[in-house]
């Protein structure tokens, strides 16, 4: 959390409201105003209750009690008033804030039908889930933070106006002592705080070790590091007793100091009053009162401090969800053009990631339509970059990507999407049945083609062993499949779909013999009289594709059938006899453990 004295300035609060108020639903600024306002309204009376409670309390040490009697009715008409509007205030903050996150959440959920789909890749995927649980309720709650803030502001400030009137000499001396109990208590939670980071920032870590070392066990164990594994967890856990230890000694002077400053401006305005009454004539009961009123409007500074800092983090929750919010779109044509056949052409394509080095540097590429063709080349040399630049998920940085004789550009997601079917090897699955799953990529099929689909690409024997068969639900991404299973699965999805071109990365986990039989005959069958373009990873793969194209420093080096390139003795024909050589030994293993393969 952000330290509280961040907020105490009229310009940090300006830029707190203005960060909430761009996310104040449409139609909900009159509601949510009316609200403040009545929230505002009643902290006043509440301060206008205290303000009751001088006269009230001076009759009673007069020993008046007709007089405190009378002042009594007010008082209690105040209190039962305070209750309804209390029950009133809570009902509206419910109401106002729930109709806020549903908002927020339709907002979201609009929003991210629209992203770019590179805006997915890398880190900032991983931030919606914070986005949509944490910052969308902090944001909604603040309707409720706002009736705390606007109550420990109106209410002292009611109170200050009353204490000025009755006594202008006490009202001085509260008012003077605001500002130091303000510096005093922020001082406080400075130094709380910040012992509480060190605290915070240690347990975190602590957690993520004791993560790390429950998902390391299977390698730990296997290789008998199972000691040395522990070792960062026990300097974790050894870190994180010391920070708590140092939080509970640091954090003592730091509430000390609040307390004390409190304490001290009370007494003060104690001994003010004590000195009016001795040298001024002031009369002891009314000197108890307005010491009273006086408690009464420095003690919920200690909350407005503490309020701060939480309306601090609001709106940096606020700031999270509306830069997500202004993400801009890709640009779609308003009339797309259509795509007329199942080619695709990159030409003189340059591409870099954001803030990244060119990835892409002039590649060309043309995929026949009908074809399968192979994309090879080193980890990390752009492959997957390539297929989703053709899908659109970032647009190029100069050149051109054709799809159909058509520029992705010209043509609206749609269209694109209606011609595409991926299949990545981050596969995700949706939590629901394998059915389901694979007429997610064609909703209108019948439960005939979407068998079809699941027989084609091998999906029945995976059904064949779950326990309630096709009804069976795949877990949370898919997680209750192997690898090559959910694969197969988001094969027989792009085959329900039927799309004309398939733009597929092949699995590199290690599969087993049965699944590694499965994915192959399911990609083979893939690819009849359709366009694939396959990052490649298996030696069969690459060999029976209808052209290699390998990718070399950003650009296609080579470009032709396996024959051709073997005899050009380029880079692809070392590539080749390297997997070759490994394949030889894979062979050898597999011939004494029986699971030979040819993955590469
Ligand atoms: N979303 C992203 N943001 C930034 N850089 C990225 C992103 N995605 C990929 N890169 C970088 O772009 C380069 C090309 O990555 P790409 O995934 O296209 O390579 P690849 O050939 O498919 O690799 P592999 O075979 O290991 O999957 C890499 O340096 C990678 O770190």
């Amino acid at each position: 959390m952000t330290s509280s004295t961040n907020t105490a300035g009229p310009a940090g609060t300006a830029s707190v409201a203005g960060s909430l108020r761009g996310l104040v639903p449409a139609g909900q600024h009159r509601p949510l105003g009316w609200y403040l306002a009545s929230v505002a309204g009643y902290a006043v009376s509440e301060g206008v209750a205290f303000g009751v409670l001088f006269p009230l309390l001076t009759a009673l040490f007069d020993g008046d009690t007709t007089t405190a009697a009378w002042w009594l009715l007010p008082l209690t008409a105040a209190a039962v008033a305070g209750w309804f509007a209390h029950y009133y205030l809570g009902s509206r903050a419910l109401r106002l804030s729930s109709v806020w996150r549903r908002d927020l959440y339709n907002r979201l959920g609009g929003k991210l039908v629209t992203l770019p789909l590179g805006w997915f890749d890398g880190t900032r995927g991983g931030e919606v889930p914070q986005l949509v649980i944490g910052d969308v309720a902090r944001v909604s709650s603040t309707v409720f933070l706002a009736q705390a803030l606007i109550s420990v502001v109106a209410t002292p400030t009611t109170i200050a106006v009353f204490l000025l009137g009755f006594d202008w000499r006490i009202g001085l001396a509260a008012l003077i002592a605001v500002p130091l109990v303000l510096v005093a208590l922020s001082v406080s939670r400075r130094l709380t705080e910040r012992s509480e980071a060190a605290e915070n920032a240690a347990t975190t870590e602590a957690g993520s070790r004791l993560v790390e070392f429950a998902g390391a066990q299977p390698t730990l164990r296997a290789t008998g590091q199972t000691a040395a594994g522990r070792a960062a967890l026990d300097d974790a856990l050894a870190d994180q007793h010391r920070a708590s230890r140092r939080k509970i000694v640091r954090s003592l002077p730091g509430e000390y100091i609040g307390e004390i400053g409190l304490q001290l401006a009370l007494t003060a305005l104690f001994l003010v009053g004590l000195a009016l009454t001795t040298q001024d004539g002031l009369e002891p009961g009314r000197m108890i009162a307005l010491v009273v009123l006086g408690i009464s409007l420095l003690r919920p500074l200690d909350a407005l401090v503490g309020l701060g800092g939480i309306l601090q983090s609001c709106a940096a929750s606020a700031r999270r969800i509306a830069e997500l919010l202004a993400v801009e779109p890709l640009p779609e044509p308003a009339d797309g053009k259509q795509i007329g056949h199942a080619g695709i052409e990159l030409t003189d394509v340059h591409f870099s990631y954001p803030d990244g080095p060119e990835v892409l540097t002039g590649l060309n590429l043309t995929v026949p339509a009908g074809r399968t063709t192979a994309l090879v080349g080193a980890s990390g040399g752009g492959k997957t970059t390539v297929t989703k630049l053709i899908a659109r998920f970032h647009d190029v940085g100069s050149g051109s990507v054709r799809v159909g004789g058509v520029d992705v550009r010209d043509v609206t997601g749609r269209e694109l999407f209606g011609h595409i079917a991926l299949v990545f090897q981050d596969v995700y699955l949706l939590d629901t049945t394998i059915e389901e799953n694979i007429r997610f990529g064609n909703p209108g099929a019948t439960e005939e083609q979407v068998r079809d689909a699941a027989r084609r690409a091998q999906v029945d024997s995976i059904v064949a062993r779950l326990p309630n068969g096709w009804a069976s639900h795949v877990g949370e991404g898919g997680r209750l499949l192997s690898g090559g299973e959910r694969q197969r699965v988001a094969i027989a999805r792009a085959l329900c779909k039927d799309a004309p071109i398939v733009l597929l990365d092949e699995a590199t986990a290690s599969l087993d013999t049965e699944n590694e039989a499965a994915v192959h005959d399911a990609i083979a069958e893939l690819a009849t009289d359709r366009t694939v373009l396959v990052i490649a990873h298996r030696l069969d793969t690459i060999i029976r594709a209808d052209q290699i194209a390998v990718l070399d420093g950003g650009r296609i080096v080579e470009c032709g059938t396996h024959p051709e390139l073997v005899a050009q003795d380029g880079r692809y024909a070392a590539f080749w006899r390297e997997r070759e050589r490994a394949r030889g030994w894979r062979l050898t293993t597999g011939a004494r453990t029986g699971t030979a393969g040819d993955r590469g």
